[in-house]
């Protein structure tokens, strides 16, 4: 199969390597037959806002990584409105930005509001280069909720769930909707593109992008395999390796993505790949309310994926579509995606029926496997071997020796 491309990782280097790093990150990446990735701008430090900071990301990532590596830039309040400073990150690689409407944890990435995400849509328009929204708007009313007590136990995970309602990505939705209509056809923003990234409110936010679309809104939409691999009501007290945002909703709700998903309303997959150390996840004390919020995952995502989609007859062609051809469009990558005459060899060798269980036994090449919410889990789909470019990087648990990944820039 042609290898998967993950649009949605962080890789967390330089800056907090013990977190991930680009060789940990891009081994375990390989191991799972993802043959490209394109960077998060933050979680490392500094954030890549700027071409400095995107180049201490080239540095950091070149010689180190086992896989093909491409940049989001940030696009924040401090460059919102400079479009010099947006074009120059532009010109330097970025494959396009990313940002946030809510907070993201990392205090050099603010979030942005309309107006920042509307001037960035305009200088986008131009090098026909996606926009990647965080769509989460706190509300007043419940963030009281997030609060040191909670309104509840901070070790249950209803808790936690009650402080990032559905209602937050409603809201940011609409929000961007009345920016996104800039991209149509003869629009001011016509050639910029906006992707929502992690879905997982599947009915009202996902009923808001369906209609954009059929208005000619350019934009698209992504959810991840823990969405669609687990539910609210199994999550465990105190288990805080489920604590991701936007948050792990209810069974009817994943029912309701992967439906989405087999529908065509939602147009892609990536790990969104976000891990931390443990001491951060809290494992012990189990408080929903103050650790870490991200999932680790990128190893997993073709099993997962395969496994969990079984019950809904999903087919190896849905595979490709979801975890590479749809990515290579949204990246710009028109040299990857597809098993073709002329593009990269970028390849996963994989057998979908052999099951194995993914216990302490199981090689995990993340920095920190014990932060996976899918340890103690039984897959199907084993990685034998992958090849990125014709090179074999990964085989039956071995790396090559040399990390012969090349980092991507757009031009
Ligand atoms: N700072 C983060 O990496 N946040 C991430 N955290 C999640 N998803 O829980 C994300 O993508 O929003
Ligand atoms: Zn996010
Ligand atoms: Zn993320």
């Amino acid at each position: 199969m042609p290898g998967l491309i993950d649009v949605h990782a962080h890789l967390d280097d330089p800056g907090r390597a013990e977190w991930e790093g680009f060789p940990s990150g891009t081994k375990a990446a390989a191991a799972g037959g993802i043959t490209t990735l394109i960077d998060m701008p933050l979680n490392n430090f500094p954030s890549t806002v700027s071409t400095e900071t995107l180049k201490l990301k080239i540095e950091a990532a070149e010689k180190s990584i086992y896989v093909d590596v491409g940049f989001w830039g940030g696009l924040v309040p401090e460059n919102a409105f400079n479009a010099t400073a947006l074009e120059a990150l532009l010109d330097a690689g970025v494959h396009g930005l990313k940002s946030f409407m809510c907070p993201s944890g990392i205090n050099d990435f603010p979030m942005t509001d309309a107006r920042h995400i509307k001037a960035g849509l305009s200088v986008l328009a131009k090098y026909k280069r996606p926009l990647l929204v965080h769509s989460e708007i706190q509300s007043v009313v419940e963030s009281h909720l997030e609060t040191e007590d909670g309104g509840g136990d901070p070790r249950s995970y209803s808790t936690y769930l009650k402080t990032r309602p559905p209602s937050w990505e409603e809201a940011a939705v609409r929000e961007l909707l009345t920016v996104t209509k800039d991209t149509r056809s003869g629009g001011p923003a016509e050639g910029a593109h906006l992707h929502v990234v992690h879905l997982s409110d599947a009915s009202s936010s996902l009923d808001l992008i369906k209609e954009a679309k059929r208005s000619g809104d350019s934009i698209t939409v992504e959810t991840c395999p823990h969405y669609l691999a687990f539910s609210a009501e199994e999550i465990p007290d105190g288990d805080t390796r489920f604590k991701c945002a936007p948050p792990i909703r209810d069974a009817a709700n994943k029912e309701k993505l992967w439906n989405a998903l087999m529908e065509g309303d939602i147009d892609m997959l990536s790990s969104d790949h976000s891990p931390t150390v443990p001491e951060l996840k809290l494992l012990n004390d189990g408080n929903f309310l103050k650790a870490w919020g991200g999932i680790s995952s990128i190893q997993f995502v073709l099993p997962v994926t395969w496994s969990y989609g079984q019950k809904y007859g999903i087919t190896l062609e849905q595979l490709v579509s979801w975890w590479s051809e749809r990515p290579a469009k949204l990246a710009g990558q028109h040299s990857k995606g597809a098993i073709a005459i002329g593009n990269h060899a970028d390849v996963v060798v994989w057998e979908p029926e052999v099951e194995f269980d993914l216990n302490e036994d199981h090689p995990m090449f993340v920095k920190n496997p014990s932060i996976s919410a899918y340890i103690g889990k039984r897959l199907s789909g084993k990685v034998l071997a992958t090849f990125v470019r014709g090179n074999l990087v990964y085989k039956e648990g071995n790396h090559a020796f040399a990390a012969c990944g090349s980092t991507i820039l757009a031009t």
